[in-house]
């Protein structure tokens, strides 16, 4: 493994077992995240994008899943080997998580100050004193202009988008190397989104932090992610820098997704949307999942085709049988 990755996930394969059959909601997903890169995991709803967030910390609730295949690898850490000792101590330490929704992230009954002191004295042997000048400091880095004041408030006293950009400071107050953010800022309105990530993406370059980012919203993908991973019912897709997906997607499911983007119709058109829906994933088609909506498919199809290894991992990859040349790309 390269000495820069820090998160590295191999062929996971996820399903729940349910009365009715199986759920598989991972299907062999790779993949790495190098220090201080910022990469995205996009795809529709119920794509299993938070069940890979979820899994890189273990969270979700023992019992539930099975593991049929495959290995995580958290700075070191093998996952899905550790004991909860180890896993705590990486959570809120090494790695941060930040959701979507801050309300249930804060203790609403305890003020941001108090909060923000006691995780910092968790992590680090400072004072009360020292520990409040620290969070006043992560504050300011996130832009408000007043952090005494904020710090002396209750959650429910500050708006979405504080309560969001105090979370993130809260993220970065234990100096991770890691931080899993899913969908962090979907609650928001759209110009206080792209602040919120802009202030993200601010922290974790001067700290060279990496983020492992879920989102639904390739708009949001192309301001803040290095690198991308398309996901469609539990497999990984495409993947390759921002640049080369969004603008030469391979994947005639990614050319879907963007030009179902309001961003990139010529107004007064109406936006093209993928025909069909995503099939269940407890009765997934053999082959390619992608298979009964797709204007390529062809009997090849019936085989599952895989992301192609590469030497590295920037490379632009594509899981089709029948991959989109440039030009198709852009019609
Ligand atoms: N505990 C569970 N038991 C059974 N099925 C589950 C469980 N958690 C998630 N799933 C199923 O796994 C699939 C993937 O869910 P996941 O939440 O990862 O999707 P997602 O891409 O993050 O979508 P969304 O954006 O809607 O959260 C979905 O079909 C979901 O219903």
């Amino acid at each position: 493994m390269d000495s820069r990755t820090v998160l590295s996930i191999k062929d996971l394969s996820i399903e729940f077992p349910l009365y009715e059959g199986t759920l598989k909601a991972l299907n062999g997903v790779s993949l790495t995240v190098k220090q201080g890169e910022i990469v995205g995991i996009v795809g529709e709803s119920g794509s299993g994008k938070s069940i890979t967030a979820m899994m890189t910390m273990r969270l979700l609730g023992e019992g539930s899943y099975r593991v049929r295949t495959g290995s995580i690898d958290m700075l070191g850490v093998d996952i899905l080997k550790a004991s909860e000792k180890e896993i705590c101590e990486l959570r809120g330490g090494d790695v941060a998580m930040i959701f979507q929704e801050p309300m249930t992230a804060l203790n609403p009954t305890r003020k941001v100050g108090k909060q923000m002191v006691d995780v910092i004295r968790r992590h680090q042997r400072v004072s009360k004193g020292q520990a409040e000048e620290i969070a006043a400091g992560l504050l300011s880095d996130m832009h408000f202009a007043d952090p005494e004041d904020i710090l002396a408030r209750y959650p429910f006293e500050l708006s979405g988008g504080m309560r969001q950009r105090v979370l993130i400071a809260l993220a970065f107050s234990c100096n991770p190397k890691v931080i899993i953010a899913d969908e962090p800022t979907t609650a928001l309105d759209v110009t206080v989104q792209k602040q919120v990530l802009m202030l993200l993406k601010k922290m974790a370059a001067e700290r060279k932090t990496a983020i492992l980012f879920i989102t639904h919203d390739m708009a949001v993908v192309s301001q803040f992610c290095d690198r991308v991973y398309v996901m469609y019912a539990g497999s990984l897709i495409e993947s390759g820098s921002t640049r080369k997906v969004l603008h030469s997607p391979r994947h005639p499911y990614t050319r879907g997704l963007l030009a179902a983007l309001p961003e990139t119709a010529a107004p007064g058109t109406q936006l093209k949307s993928i025909p069909g829906s995503v099939p269940d994933l407890s009765k997934l088609p053999v082959g390619c999942a992608f298979q009964s909506r797709c204007s390529q498919s062809s009997e090849k199809c019936h085989q599952k085709p895989a992301l192609a290894e590469a030497p590295q991992t920037d490379a632009h990859l594509c899981a089709c049988w029948h991959p989109l040349t440039d030009l198709e790309a852009v019609a």
